[in-house]
Parts: structure tokens; sequence; C-alpha cells
């Protein structure tokens, strides 16, 4: 059964296209892209028992009441969502988060010195979704040119261990990106990224709140580890100033955007 991802976001710059979800861009993998997880479970319940969901069976759980179970992260720092083959029912599945869409609680405004970032409208509880950070699936040779010739801001790198493997996952969100693109960096963030596999094997970028969120607080992940190293290290003198503001600010952004 299909799910319906509700996005109701725009961009506050008339010239970035709006996508609800990750594109396939230059050096994507295509065939990855259009991959589809072919394990499935037949559940007839809310897929909340690992003992009985197929999906859960192998894992940790991913979810308690539609929140990020934060404490099994240490040891799997991914989650796989059910997806498109599973038999569950869509609406009472408890394994089905990101890929309902964005928090209906966020807000981009300015914040002086960093351009726009999000808030939280409402607040938020720990282990809440907040938005994914979506845009163009690229090659890691696509993204060191965009990088030397734009100087773009927006490329994320996720990097993803497994033995003596590493998944590497590059999104730019420079064009064409979702509400995720605003979310800007503290050196004591609020939020984590974490890869949620739902039907493709290329992973979502998926932004948690990793503490309870006030209402109007701006919502921030930190952007370390979440670079190009090749090109880092020929820009450490020309780092940008971080005013996260936080009591353990280490003064620069993590890498020069
Ligand atoms: C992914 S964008 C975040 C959204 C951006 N503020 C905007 O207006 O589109 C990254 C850029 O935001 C700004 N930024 C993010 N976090 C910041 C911070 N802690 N201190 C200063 N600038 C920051 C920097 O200009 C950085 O290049």
């Amino acid at each position: 059964m299909e799910y319906h991802l509700i996005d109701n976001y725009d961009h506050v710059n008339e010239f970035i296209l709006y996508t609800e979800v990750n594109i396939p861009g230059r050096g994507c993998d295509i065939n990855l892209f259009n991959s589809q997880i072919s394990s499935f479970c037949s559940c007839k319940y809310g897929c909340n028992d690992v003992n009985i969901c197929f999906c859960l069976k192998y894992r940790n759980k991913n979810y308690t009441n539609k929140k990020l179970m934060l404490t099994d992260l240490s040891n799997n720092n991914s989650c796989i969502e059910c997806n498109n083959y599973c038999q569950c029912d869509v609406y009472k599945c408890e394994n089905r988060v990101v890929q309902f869409g964005p928090n209906a609680n966020l807000k981009i405004e300015k914040f002086p010195g960093k351009g726009y970032g999000l808030i939280s409208k409402n607040g938020m509880q720990k282990g809440e979704f907040v938005c994914e950070y979506a845009g163009e699936v690229i090659g890691k040779q696509e993204a060191v040119e965009r990088r030397k010739r734009d100087n773009t801001n927006y490329i994320f790198i996720l990097n993803e261990k497994s033995g003596n493997s590493i998944t590497e996952t590059i999104i730019d969100a420079t064009c064409i990106a979702n509400i995720g693109r605003y979310i800007n960096h503290s050196c004591d963030p609020n939020c984590i990224v974490i890869p949620v596999r739902v039907n493709s094997v290329i992973p979502k970028l998926a932004i948690f709140s990793c503490k309870d969120i006030e209402i109007g607080e701006e919502i921030t992940y930190s952007y370390n580890g979440s670079n190009l190293n090749e090109i880092e290290s020929t820009i450490l003198s020309n780092r940008k100033l971080c005013l996260c503001a936080s009591k353990i600010c280490l003064k620069y952004l993590p890498y020069n955007p």
C-alpha cells in the first residue's frame, strides 16, 4: 500500500525549486536511486514487535509513538521504515514516520549574520521528526566540481560505516531543495541527522530533534561530518565565524561554506 507525503512548505527565494523528496542529479547512480528494497513485512497490526515484524526483526526498533528511539542509536544509527511492498496498514504501522513528510510546525525566519534559519512554532519533544534534507543526489566528482565552481553552502555528505566499507550519500540543496536547506549549524545542536531508508537503497537524510525544543527556538544540527574533506584542507584559512552562541561554540563553522 502506498503512503501520501504531505509537505505544504515553500522557499523564501523564488529562484529555488521546491522538491519534497530527493531527485537524481549528475553523478547519481540511477539504478541505486530507482532501486526498491525487496524485503517486506506481512504484519496485520502496528509493526511494533521485533519478534513479529520482518522489517524490525534484524534491527532495533526505530520509533516509539512516532518518535525516534535515540537510546538505540549508539549501535545502529540508521533506520529502515516499512515500504510499498509491506502488507501492514500504512496509517496504523508504527514503523513509518519520515515517509509522511515534514513536521507541520516549522517556520523560516531571518537570523542576524546567519541568513535564514528554521524555528519550531509550537515546540517539539525529543525524538520528533523535523524534516528531510532533500535535494539533488549527486556523485562525489560532481560535488567537488560544484563546490569549486559555486563555493556552494548546501552540499551535504553523509558517510555510513558498515564493517570496512563506507557508503557515501551526497545531497546538493543549492538550487533544488526542501525546507531542510534552511537549518543552520550549532556546536550544541538540538537535532541530529539520521539516514532513513524507505523504498530506495539511497537513504533520506532525516533530521530529528535530540532534545526537547521550546516554542520559537531555532532548529539546528551540527555540520561536522557533512563536508567534503578534500576541499576543506585548502580553505581552512578562510573559515566562517560560527554565530551559534552556544557555551561550547568552537568559533568557526566545521567547514568553509
Ligand atoms: C545550509 S545553509 C543554512 C541556511 C542559510 N542560513 C540560508 O539563509 O539559506 C548554510 C549557511 O548558513 C549560514 N550559517 C549556518 N549556520 C551558521 C552559524 N552557526 N553561524 C553563522 N552562519 C551560519 C552560513 O552562511 C552557511 O554557509
